[in-house]
């Protein structure tokens, strides 16, 4: 899964387009890991400057807050990563086509927009590396899926790889499977955070404290992902051993059939590979009436 790459990003410098949560999931991870030096690292939003600020005091990245210096950072770092809500990307896009140099390399973090629609707005073949990671990536433990247009080269390839290397795990999929990485890993941290939500309620509702219920249910999705990939074998037989025959798990899981819990997970992955695809569209449409405009 994992290709191999070079540990460290040398003077590389990066410019976090749109420094929101999973912008700084990333530049978090890639500082944390000594990938990078902060001061090679510039973040900006579109009007909080506070938030450019705090994003300073607390890893020593370049905040660009003026026009004037956000234009200069987007005309001359070498990595521009796209981090803004897939609603505003064209927008975003529209105005870095004047400032791009050919060879500056473009980083897409941004659910359902295309390389091909990022290649339509910024009006050529810009060297694209189109990726889905997840917010785990803040602690070096993230998922992201990865595929790269036809103007990447081996550099540019080796480069993408070592960032997201640096924060997790590296699936290098076909562009279309993006959106089934978005399905599976992207939100996926979502759906084990509802899943701990329910856990812990149930636990509280028994009479265990918030605290307890809390500590039980981290350790044991811990223990349980940890026991996946330590012994190598696979979720169904793990949860096989747990569940003895006419026993209390095979009592709970029984009940989770009753409410459709597999079919439910399988119905909330295909909607979100729907709503991928769906703002992948809309994203498109904008760019061809941008196009006509
Ligand atoms: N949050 C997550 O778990 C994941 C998010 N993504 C993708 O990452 C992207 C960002 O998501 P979040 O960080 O959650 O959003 P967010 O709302 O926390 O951050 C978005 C940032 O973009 C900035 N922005 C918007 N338009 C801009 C412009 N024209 N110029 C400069 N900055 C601009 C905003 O000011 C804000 O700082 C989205 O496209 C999302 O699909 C992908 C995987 C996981
Ligand atoms: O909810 C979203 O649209 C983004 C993409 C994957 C995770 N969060």
């Amino acid at each position: 899964m994992n290709e191999s790459s070079p540990s460290s990003l040398g003077g590389i410098t990066l410019c976090f387009y749109g420094a929101g949560s999973m912008a700084e999931a990333i530049l978090r991870g890639l500082i944390d890991a000594k990938l990078t030096n902060p001061s090679n690292v510039t973040v900006m939003n579109r009007q909080n400057a506070e938030r450019l600020l705090q994003l300073q005091r607390q890893y020593g990245v370049i905040p660009a807050a003026t026009d004037a210096s956000k234009e200069d950072a987007l005309r001359t770092s070498d990595v521009i990563i796209l981090g803004m809500k897939p609603k505003d990307s064209a927008n975003a896009l529209i105005s870095l086509k004047p400032l791009l140099r050919p060879d500056q390399l473009v980083v897409s973090l941004i659910a359902g927009l295309t390389i091909d629609t990022i290649q339509q707005l910024l009006g050529r073949p810009q060297p694209v590396v189109r990726t889905m990671p997840n917010t785990s990536s803040t602690i070096g433990l993230g998922a992201t899926g990865i595929c790269f247009s036809d103007a990447v080269t081996p550099e540019h390839r080796e480069l993408a790889l070592t960032m997201f290397n640096a924060v997790g795990l590296v699936a290098v999929v076909d562009e279309p499977l993006i959106a089934a990485v978005n399905g599976v890993s992207g939100s996926g941290p979502a759906y084990v955070y509802y899943l701990m939500e329910a856990m812990i309620d149930a636990g509280v509702k028994l009479g265990l404290t918030r605290e307890a219920a809390l500590q039980l249910t981290v350790q044991t999705v811990k223990g349980a992902a940890e026991m996946v990939q330590s012994t190598g074998e696979n979720p169904g037989d793990l949860r096989r051993k747990v569940t003895s025959p006419n026993g209390t798990t095979e009592a709970a899981i029984l009940t989770l059939d009753r409410f459709s819990f597999q079919e439910g997970m399988n119905q909330a992955i295909v909607r979100c590979v729907e709503r991928a695809n769906e703002m992948g569209e809309a994203i498109r449409d904008e760019a061809i009436k941008a196009q006509q405009a």
